[in-house]
């Protein structure tokens, strides 16, 4: 017997879980899924540093386990399974992540930092579905995860070694487990319990509506956007045609001639299966939901800055819950629209709201509160301020092409201190997420020195020089960018191991280097100027190291989508492909140009050159 009709979508695909723990297991057999466990071979080594939010820490290693299940037994049979799912769990406390203690002194460390105190459990799910055309395996990955506060009573030294003798805390993170003899640690806990125990089936659920069920128009009516779709009973399931109720169907499953033109084949998500509309006019096609939010999103956006330029963040930030008419007395603003937008931030996630008011959630606190060290809100407020008029060119620019928009009402002269700060407050946010892997993407070690051209704050720069300790990295920008990169340094004043010179890299002489540095820099110019500047810097050095958005064949990624438009309303420049990089480079005697991904949003390039005489 399967209660949630979400599960029954799984029930005729082959469902691998990837995963050893005996738990996962549990809950999920518990909810009626049919599956095969083949646990993940992925060591989970990943570098916890290299991640913004320790959810996106526990997502990654959830997907790196469930991909290298789907890719190991796609290569054994030529036969992925239809889904496979892997999980991670973490307890996390003061910034610190938990995973299992390694032996009995850990755990008592591990319980010790947890006693009488409150911390998070984190857990991240991968879903990755796997399609495999012409022997090709083809995967697509949904992913989310879920936040549980667990509070420990004050336990005596005695007691917790009492319960570390027992054996339980060693295949469990953080050293406990909530569901046996841990559960007499626990004085509360906020949030799904199956969530501590390894999996949350909830959220799972949730998940799978949106993945399997895109909302019809009379379902969003009486369903709320993200709730389980009402709870039906039933045994037999099936996504074969004209095989039984279908539970997305409400209640006329079983009718002949509506059913069949009406029936439900929305059998996965979006891309790996088509709809099946007839397009009769007896039965609406699918709805549209995700073309629909689409169209919605630009106002989305609007919320968003507007509430980081109100300072919403900042005001809930580490704090407790605020009633919207405290919020309001706070940022100046009216009880009514504060209540609203507030609403509206709840709903897109960047809020929770509770009995005792509004809070963050962590994804805000890291990223839209303004003094975050992995802060977007200066991103936010240069899209606000600057892009949104921009983008309201687009047509034009379109229309014309980047050149002719170019000069009519293009890239704003960066003038004020106000407008210099905003955009290094954006491009330093954004560097500060992607800097670890930029600097560990290629083994820098044969370098002695290396310049940042453009580099801004010098986010990138110290990442470099954290990984290299005996690199000596000088950063170069304009003299009105080097005049404010003091505010950005950690301690608040320039650090002594890395310099920074000012000038223009088209027009001044470069510092000496070893390796040059171009992260996001090239795309910003039409290929004339990437030549000016290549040769630049090719006759002086033994490498250089590019940082960009590598444009793919097939259909350019979500991610670098709006980024090439941006250029095309603001300035000359454009995305390229690898080859075109490729060519770009060896025609400036850069050799052996190789790629490695740093994210979703950057790719990285080395090339060498034998070092100049
Ligand atoms: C906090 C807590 C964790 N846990 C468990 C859930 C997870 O199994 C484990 C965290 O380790 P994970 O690395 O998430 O999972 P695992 O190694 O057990 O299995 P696999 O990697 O193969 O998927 O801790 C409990 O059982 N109870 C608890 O209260």
């Amino acid at each position: 017997m399967v209660l949630s009709p979400v599960i029954g979508k799984l029930l005729h695909k082959r469902v691998v879980l990837a995963s050893a723990s005996p738990r996962r297991r549990e809950i999920l057999s518990h909810a009626g899924l049919r599956f095969e466990v083949v646990p993940s071979r992925f060591k989970e080594k990943l570098d916890k540093a290299s991640f913004p939010t320790p959810y996106a820490y526990a997502i990654e290693t959830a997907k790196q386990k469930a991909l290298e299940v789907a890719r190991r037994m796609h290569q054994k049979d030529l036969r992925a399974p239809d889904v496979v799912i892997g999980a991670d769990t973490i307890v996390t406390i003061g910034g610190l992540i938990l995973e299992k203690p390694v032996d009995k002194q850990d755990a008592y460390r591990m319980l010790s930092r947890l006693n009488g105190k409150e911390h998070s459990v984190f857990t991240g799910v991968a879903i990755v579905h796997c399609c495999t055309t012409d022997a090709q395996l083809d995967l697509e990955v949904s992913e989310f995860h879920e936040e549980t506060t667990v509070k420990f009573s004050e336990l005596s030294e005695e007691l917790l070694w009492e319960y570390i003798d027992s054996g339980e805390p060693m295949d469990k993170a953080g050293g406990y487990g909530i569901q046996a003899l841990g559960g007499m640690l626990v004085e509360h806990v906020r949030g799904d319990f199956l969530n501590v125990v390894g999996f949350p089936l909830n959220h799972f659920c949730k998940k799978l509506v949106e993945l399997y069920y895109p909302p019809r128009r009379e379902d969003l009516q009486r369903v709320k956007h993200d709730s389980i779709p009402a709870v039906d009973t039933f045994e037999n399931l099936s996504d074969v045609e004209g095989s039984g109720s279908d539970p997305a169907q409400g209640d006329d499953g079983g009718g002949h001639g509506r059913a069949e033109a009406g029936g439900d084949k929305r059998q996965g998500p979006a891309g790996m299966q088509g709809t099946d509309s007839t397009g009769t006019g007896e039965s609406p096609p699918p709805f549209p939901a995700g073309l629909l939010e689409l169209i919605d999103g630009f106002k989305a956006s609007k919320a968003l800055f507007v509430a980081c330029k109100l300072n919403v963040f900042d005001v809930l930030k580490d704090g407790a819950p605020l009633k919207a008419m405290d919020i309001a007395g706070k940022i100046d603003a009216s009880v009514c629209g504060t209540e609203r937008l507030l609403d509206v931030c709840v709903a897109l996630g960047l809020l929770e709201k509770t009995d005792r008011g509004y809070r963050n959630t962590e994804l805000a606190d890291v990223h839209l509160a303004s003094d975050g060290e992995y802060s977007l809100h200066g991103l936010a407020m240069r899209s606000n301020d600057h892009f949104w008029n921009l983008f309201t060119d687009l047509e034009l620019a379109v229309r014309e092409g980047a050149s002719a928009a170019f000069g009519r009402k293009a890239e704003e002269p960066v003038q004020s201190k106000h407008k210099k700060l905003q955009f290094m407050r954006a491009m330093h946010g954004l560097a500060m997420l992607t800097a670890h892997q930029v600097a560990t993407a290629f083994d820098l070690s044969r370098f002695t020195s290396a310049c940042d051209l453009g580099g801004c704050t010098g986010a990138l720069a110290r990442a470099l020089t954290q990984e290299y300790p005996r690199l000596k990295v000088t950063v170069f920008d304009l003299p009105e960018v080097i005049e404010h990169v003091t505010c950005f340094q950690p301690e608040g004043r320039r650090p002594d191991w890395m310099s920074f010179t000012p000038g223009d890299f088209f027009k001044d002489d470069l510092p000496e280097a070893d390796l040059y540095i171009l992260s996001r820099i090239l795309h910003e110019w039409p290929d004339d100027k990437v030549c000016e500047l290549l040769s630049r810097v090719s006759s002086r050095c033994g490498g250089i190291l590019v940082a960009e958005k590598v444009l793919e064949d097939k259909p350019a990624a979500r991610g670098s989508l709006p980024s090439s438009l941006n250029l095309l309303v603001r300035t000359q420049g454009r995305e390229r492909s690898l080859p075109e990089y490729r060519g770009l480079l060896e025609r400036h005697g850069f050799r052996d140009v190789r790629l490695a991904h740093a994210g979703d949003r950057l790719d990285v390039m080395l090339g060498t050159r034998a070092s100049p005489p």
